[in-house]
């Protein structure tokens, strides 16, 4: 379970994120929509670790990391994928998944030489493989990652985060750029994510949201504007007027739309 309670992060006189929560069970598919500089990418910064909170927490199963270094959250099992891909362009798209799978091994269970002695080596190269085949990347296994376009990239950077065995995958506008040949794997191969992961996507494109996550937070100005499920968020008036802009300028609570009893819209008070 990852908790996130009253996460804050401010740049000097700016508030980047302004008291976000959020509770992700095992096997939750959550999804944070909102406008440019909502704070999307500064809540994904303050999971994985790249970033510290000024204020709040980051909690996984009972552990507070938010003081913690990427390194040892990503072991922990929060796993991220970028929105520029961070593959290595000169390693062979195999090697890249292979080097994912060992870099995320707890200490000591296996250096450079565990990477390279043959039998671990090999097992390691078919459990790469098998992520390969996943993402529909097997026929480009002995390419240079540096010669796949940036859908496959993109595909193999997920891959890669999916190498480590996460517990909880973190997904930065997975989509962004991809052909719709490539959109169509990525949800299948998001589709097909093992019952136990938790994912945390953001995204721009609201049908795939709609299309793979159950519940959404809607973040506008580093704060939480509505959450709840997928769809009655989607729907919702405030939602509407602050980020898709087609709203009926409902204000107020907002609370008048369709399916407004199941979403919550709290901290909107001091939201201009
Ligand atoms: N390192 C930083 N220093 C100063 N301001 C920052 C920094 N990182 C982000 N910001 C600001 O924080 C706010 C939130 O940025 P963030 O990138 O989280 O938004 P976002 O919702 O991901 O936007 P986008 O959809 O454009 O990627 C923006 O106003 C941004 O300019």
């Amino acid at each position: 379970m990852l908790e996130l309670t009253g996460l804050t992060r401010r740049y000097g006189s700016l508030t980047a994120l302004d008291g976000v929560g959020l509770r992700l069970a095992p096997g939750a598919r959550h999804a944070v929509i909102g406008p440019n500089g909502a704070g999307k990418t500064t809540l994904l910064n303050l999971i994985a670790g790249t970033e510290r909170p000024s204020e709040g927490s980051v909690v996984l199963d009972g552990r507070d990391l938010s003081r913690t270094a990427p390194a040892r959250r990503a072991r922990r099992g929060i796993a991220r994928s970028f929105q520029q891909p961070s593959v290595i362009a000169e390693l062979t798209v195999l090697d890249n998944l292979v080097l994912a799978g060992w870099r995320h091994r707890p200490a000591g269970h296996a250096g450079p030489r565990g990477l390279f002695g043959a039998g671990r080596r090999r097992r390691r190269e078919e459990t790469a493989r098998a992520g390969l085949a996943a993402v529909g990347l097997a026929g480009y296994a002995a390419r240079r990652a540096s010669e796949l376009s940036h859908g496959q990239r993109r595909l193999l950077d997920l891959a890669a985060a999916l190498a480590t065995s996460p517990r909880v995958l973190l997904l930065d506008e997975p989509a962004a750029g991809l052909t719709d040949r490539d959109v169509d794997r990525l949800l299948g191969v998001l589709g097909a994510l093992p019952d136990d992961v938790a994912m945390l996507l953001v995204e721009h494109h609201t049908e795939v949201v709609a299309e793979l996550a159950d519940t959404v937070t809607v973040l506008v100005d580093g704060r939480e504007l509505v959450a709840g499920p997928v769809r009655t968020a989607l729907d919702h008036p405030a939602v509407r007027d602050a980020y898709l802009g087609t709203g009926t300028g409902a204000d107020g609570d907002g609370r008048t739309g369709p399916g407004a009893d199941t979403v919550t819209a709290p901290g909107h008070g001091g939201t201009p």
